[in-house]
């Protein structure tokens, strides 16, 4: 591994680096070759009542700057990242296996477009004036809730420390982020970034751990709010956690998105979209519209653009900008896919493309397509989270929305289409937290992200996010004598 990506310690708490070795230890797997390229340790009770310590007692001096100045170390921040770009690139294509065709412009690349839109909209997070009769009248504040933990899946590392952090800081809160155990190493650079551009220790922190760790920190009586990305069995701990404490959450769950493709689409766009949104990251990406139903008319022709499509996919070193397709972020994951797989196969969906472990190291699996695929086929029902894409027939709207919907799921949907009006109809019809037309998987920070149903609760970014991070307090002024009973 020609890259430095071991950390100069594990934690990142008030401000410095911070290592206990009495953790467990956690290996860093590189996706490309399978070899250990860095060691962090669990956060032991002792580092996480640190790290929430440090927190806590930084919350109440960050609140009380002003959202100019807390917005202007968060700008500061997005511009730091931009700068280290390529390194930042590099490393979340260590930790993910990614291609740095890719990490290059989506992840740090996200992560500072969320610090840069969440710091200039730190200054506009302000309350409202009520006029009430009488003269009297009442007015807002918008505070911050506290101390809050984000903790993270291993498909975006950068991005995801970013999107939980930077709403947060920019309404006055402070965080204490848990990476995934399988990603550990750029959070600590996000943690490191902004202390660089000026946030004060405590105010971002992070701390490394399985499971464990995350959810002991969910319960401790410091913590305010608790946000994650994550699958829907953690989601579903971790909210009952939460609730055990009343606390805030936000839940960026796992789902089973549509992509509904009608016969007067562009085929071009809609092969385009069904690509990246099954292919993108390795088809490790929550939005992913993983069941592609595609009118009768179309399928033919669809498939057989798909897989001349295909034929450009350049599996390889995550390193050479020429890899447009990497490996999957750990072995367990790949053998998970490949499960889902072989039960693709043994339910007699008719496999079109791919399917196959490629006989080289690291943990690669082809991009895989299945054709003929019915609603209740597992290939259909459950979340894979890898690169393998389903296409199923459907012969009108009312059907195709119909089963589109037909899922615990709501996290994305969308709809290629031509015709305008039906185009709107099904957008409106879709029970999904994030919906696209003619193009799928785009994540702007200006747009809001989550999921409905079981895919989540709350929403990331835009202004929307503001609400999951800040409490409205209202304050009653009285203009007029008190009229009392007696
Ligand atoms: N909706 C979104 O924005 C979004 C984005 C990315 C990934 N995801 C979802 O994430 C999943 C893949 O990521 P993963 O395998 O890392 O998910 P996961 O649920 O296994 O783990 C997510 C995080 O939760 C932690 N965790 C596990 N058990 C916990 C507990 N009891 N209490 C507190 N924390 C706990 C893990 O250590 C990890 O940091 C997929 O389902 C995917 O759809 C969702
Ligand atoms: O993995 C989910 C979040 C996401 C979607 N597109 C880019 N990032």
């Amino acid at each position: 591994m020609p890259y430095d990506t071991q950390p100069t310690a594990s934690h990142f708490i008030a401000g410095e680096y911070v290592e206990d070795t009495a953790g467990d230890p956690i290996d860093v797997v590189y996706p490309y070759t399978g070899k250990v390229i860095a060691r962090v340790h669990a956060a032991t009770p002792a580092i996480a009542d640190r790290a929430l310590q440090a927190a806590s007692d930084a919350q109440a001096a960050w609140a009380a700057m002003t959202g100019t100045e807390r917005g202007r170390i968060l700008r500061r921040a997005a511009d730091i990242m931009r700068e280290r770009n390529h390194d930042l690139s590099v490393l979340e294509s260590c930790d993910t296996g990614k291609p740095l065709s890719e990490t290059t412009v989506a992840d740090a690349t996200s992560g500072a477009d969320a610090l840069e839109y969440f710091g200039g909209m730190a200054a506009t997070i302000t309350g409202e004036h009520i006029p009430l009769a009488g003269g009297d009248f009442v007015y807002t504040r918008r505070e911050p809730l506290g101390v809050c933990v984000g903790i993270g899946a291993w498909n975006y590392p950068t991005q995801i420390a970013c999107w939980k952090g930077a709403p947060a800081l920019a309404c006055g809160n402070t965080m204490v982020f848990k990476p995934s155990e399988t990603t550990p190493l750029c959070a600590l650079k996000v943690a490191e970034i902004l202390t660089e551009a000026g946030a004060p220790p405590g105010v971002y922190n992070v701390v490394q751990g399985m499971g464990a760790v995350g959810a002991s920190l969910i319960t401790d009586p410091r913590v305010a709010k608790v946000s994650l990305t994550g699958s829907v069995p953690t989601g579903q701990k971790v909210y009952a956690a939460a609730a055990e404490g009343l606390r805030n959450v936000t839940m960026e769950l796992g789902g089973k998105s549509p992509q509904v493709v009608f016969d007067d689409a562009d085929l071009e766009d809609a092969v385009s979209g069904a690509i990246l949104g099954n292919f993108y990251s390795t088809g490790q990406v929550c939005s992913n519209g993983t069941r592609v139903f595609v009118q009768r008319g179309l399928v033919d022709a669809f498939l057989t653009r798909l897989t001349e499509r295909l034929a450009d996919v350049v599996m390889g070193d995550p390193m050479d900008m020429a890899t447009n397709f990497g490996p999957m972020v750990s072995a367990r994951q790949r053998d998970l896919v490949e499960a889902c797989i072989a039960k693709g196969k043994a339910a007699g969906a008719r496999l079109v493309h791919g399917g196959n472990r490629p006989d080289r190291e690291g943990f690669f699996l082809e991009p895989t397509v299945f054709a003929d695929v019915t609603d209740d086929m597992a290939l259909a029902t459950d979340e894979i989270f890898g690169p393998v894409m389903s296409v199923l027939t459907f012969d009108t709207e009312e059907e195709a929305l119909r089963r589109a919907n037909a899922t615990p799921y709501g996290l994305a949907a969308s709809v290629f289409t031509k015709d305008l009006t039906r185009a709107h109809r099904m957008a409106a019809g879709f029970e999904a937290g994030t919906c696209y037309i003619n193009t799928h998987n785009l994540a702007p920070v200006e747009a809001p992200f989550g999921g409905s149903k079981m895919s989540g609760v709350g929403r990331e970014n835009s202004k929307a996010a503001i609400e999951f991070y800040t409490q409205i307090k209202g304050i009653y002024v009285a203009m007029n004598p008190v009229e009392a009973p007696f």
